[in-house]
């Protein structure tokens, strides 16, 4: 589908583990500020794609990406770029919220402390506060910021992980099956909080739930065996999707 200015563009983008080659020639342009979902059956390479964005397939041993993949026209695979630097403007939220070991400010601080994002310590305390606000997390930990990360609930700990990654100040957060630990409240939140990011963020979000990726997302793309079968409006997919393989799983035949 066309998109005008798209924040990434992706050309030719194929991922081998080893021989084996997961994803094969992708074409694909993803908007900026909006919410693009990945589906597909267990093992299409959605979490393979996903990883190719923020190149978090480098840290797979055997992994290899080929292909032209651009965010703002830059290759995100050039050899000057550092995927450190890239990884904070591409944050990223995985399955299982993972805060780390230490207390709830200091997970949120974490990033702009390595960074060197803030000179004084109000500075940062007013950028902690900041994160936690965008993540609709502050009103229930701004009394227990030194209490750890793992004593929140799930739901609570993954806009924790939200709050990390913004914190930084990044473009793009992608999200891999971010509510699959989440019970159905916690979800209706993320997917609330996901609808209020994208006012300001590019998101792309791997789910196996496709009434989650009817609910946050704009466009979607269905993926099927490492190869991308079809991508358009998301309201297009789930009430007229155009490929026959498409519909299957949407209707529940194949997956
Ligand atoms: N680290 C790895 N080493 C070898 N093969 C891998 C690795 N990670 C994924 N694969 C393979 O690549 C293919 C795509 O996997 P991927 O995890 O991207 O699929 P997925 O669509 O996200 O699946 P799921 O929905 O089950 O998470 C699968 O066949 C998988 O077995």
């Amino acid at each position: 589908m066309n998109i005008e200015n798209p924040k990434f563009k992706c050309r030719g983008v194929k991922v081998h583990y080893g021989d084996y080659e997961a994803l094969k020639g992708i074409d694909l342009d993803i908007a900026d500020r909006s919410v693009t979902a990945f589906i597909g059956p267990s093992g299409c390479g959605k979490s393979t794609f996903l990883r190719t964005f923020n190149r978090m397939n480098d840290t797979i041993e055997g992994a290899r990406v080929s292909g032209s993949l651009t965010m703002d026209g830059q290759d995100i695979y050039a050899k000057n770029v550092d995927p450190v630097l890239l990884r904070a403007r591409v944050g990223m939220v995985f399955q299982k919220p993972n805060p780390f070991p230490k207390s709830i400010y200091d997970n949120v601080a974490f990033g702009p402390r390595i960074h060197g994002l803030t000179t004084h310590k109000t500075e940062l305390d007013a950028l902690v506060e900041k994160s936690l606000r965008r993540a609709g997390l502050w009103d229930e930990v701004k009394d227990r910021l030194k209490q750890p990360g793992t004593s929140l609930s799930g739901g609570q700990q993954q806009r924790l992980v939200i709050a990390r990654a913004i914190a930084v100040d990044p473009e793009v957060i992608l999200m891999d099956e971010p509510a699959s630990a989440l019970d159905p409240i916690a979800t209706a939140r993320l997917e609330s909080l996901i609808q209020e990011l994208k006012e300001r963020y590019c998101i792309i979000i791997v789910t196996h739930s496709m009434a989650q990726a009817a609910r946050v997302s704009d466009r979607t793309a269905y993926f099927y065996l490492g190869e991308l079968i079809e991508y358009d409006a998301t309201e297009k997919i789930f009430t007229n999707p155009g490929d026959i393989r498409t519909q299957d799983y949407i209707t529940g035949r194949t997956g």
